[in-house]
């Protein structure tokens, strides 16, 4: 159980240098309650990006946690890892790099060359440093997401042989440099138009989500590699989204990209860009589709299930 004076946290605020203690009358009339009630106050460092804390600690999920006896602080990125929390979570969604830019800019206490390893540089000592303390996810667990050509290939490499129906990848084109050698690829490759092309690096970044529907190949030209080119599968517009939370697992629809006729690709030329189509606000409530898909926009009742969650991180540790 953590003890009181243990509790001061940094504000994370970039623009703020010194530590920031939170007021011990306060903390302490939660802590007590949380003592009082038996609930173990469970502390979460969070290195996110601006724009991610701005979509995903939402109020309610901030109040929802803080009533579960969850804290949710920002890691101050000028300040070394290990000298804040303590944390229970560490919950990020940083690359390496932007790890060492943290670590070395912290005058941190890691040794230079442990920055340069792939998984997350000095998040990597600090685990080994805190066993105790679980990172949410793992830098090595998830650097295969930010990839669209690595980010399949666990669907890929799946047997859904006894499945309903047939589950698979579209056949893509990595291009790494050179954009005027796409024409002769794409026609080496055999790949059936059209293409939807995508930013290979899938950072979170706005960018990394700026894709585009090429009905000929020669406008894929004036795009920007590294890229990764999909053939487009017609799937009648509508797409489901599987959320998976620790065991909890919710589907979504959401409207996606019509089919695309024939006729269309014979009368369509050029190349269109199309924005974040499948987002939450695309929900396919009214989509005539089977009952039994549950789901809309997001993912429901995911504050609660996310809470739960971060919960049972910690549930049995001392
Ligand atoms: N190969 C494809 N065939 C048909 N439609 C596609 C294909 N790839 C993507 N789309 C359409 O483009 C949308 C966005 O594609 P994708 O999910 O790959 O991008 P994303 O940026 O990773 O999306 P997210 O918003 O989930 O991060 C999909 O919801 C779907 O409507
Ligand atoms: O359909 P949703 O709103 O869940 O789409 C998510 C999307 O699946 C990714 O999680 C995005 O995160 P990044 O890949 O890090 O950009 C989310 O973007 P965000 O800006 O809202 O965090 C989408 O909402």
């Amino acid at each position: 159980m953590r003890l009181r004076d243990e509790l001061t946290f940094s504000s994370g605020d970039a623009d703020e240098k010194e530590e920031v203690i939170m007021d011990q009358n306060l903390w302490c009339s939660e802590v007590n309650a949380g003592l009082s009630s038996g609930k173990r106050e469970v502390v979460v460092g969070y290195a996110l990006t601006s724009k991610k804390i701005k979509s995903f600690l939402q109020p309610k999920l901030e109040c929802l946690a803080r009533n579960k006896g969850i804290h949710f602080v920002a890691i101050d990125h000028n300040r070394s890892l290990s000298d804040q929390g303590p944390f229970d979570i560490v919950l990020q969604k940083l690359s390496g790099k932007e790890w060492r830019q943290i670590l070395e800019s912290a005058c941190s206490i890691f040794r230079y060359e442990s920055l340069t390893s792939s998984s997350g540089g000095g998040l990597k000592d600090y685990r080994q440093l805190h066993p105790e303390v679980t990172v949410l996810d793992p830098p090595d667990a998830i650097q295969h997401l930010r990839n669209r050509q690595y980010m399949l290939q666990a669907v890929a490499d799946m047997d859904f042989s006894d499945s309903y129906g047939k589950v698979g990848v579209p056949r893509q084109l990595v291009i790494k440099r050179d954009a005027s050698s796409i024409p002769e690829l794409v026609n080496r490759a055999g790949l059936t138009l059209p293409l939807v092309a995508k930013p290979l690096v899938a950072d979170g970044s706005a960018k990394s989500h700026e894709l585009s529907l090429a009905y000929e190949p020669y406008s894929l030209q004036n795009l920007e590699p590294p890229l990764v080119l999909q053939e487009f599968v017609n799937h009648g517009g509508v797409l489901f989204k599987v959320y998976i939370v620790g065991d909890a697992i919710k589907v979504v629809r959401r409207f996606s990209l019509p089919d695309i006729s024939k006729w269309e690709l014979s009368k369509d030329a050029g190349i269109y860009h199309f924005p974040r189509v499948s987002c939450a606000a695309a929900s396919a409530d009214d989509a005539d589709l089977d009952p039994t898909i549950a789901g809309y926009g997001k993912m429901p009742e995911y504050e609660q299930i996310f809470t739960d969650f971060l919960l049972s991180l910690v549930q049995g540790k001392a």
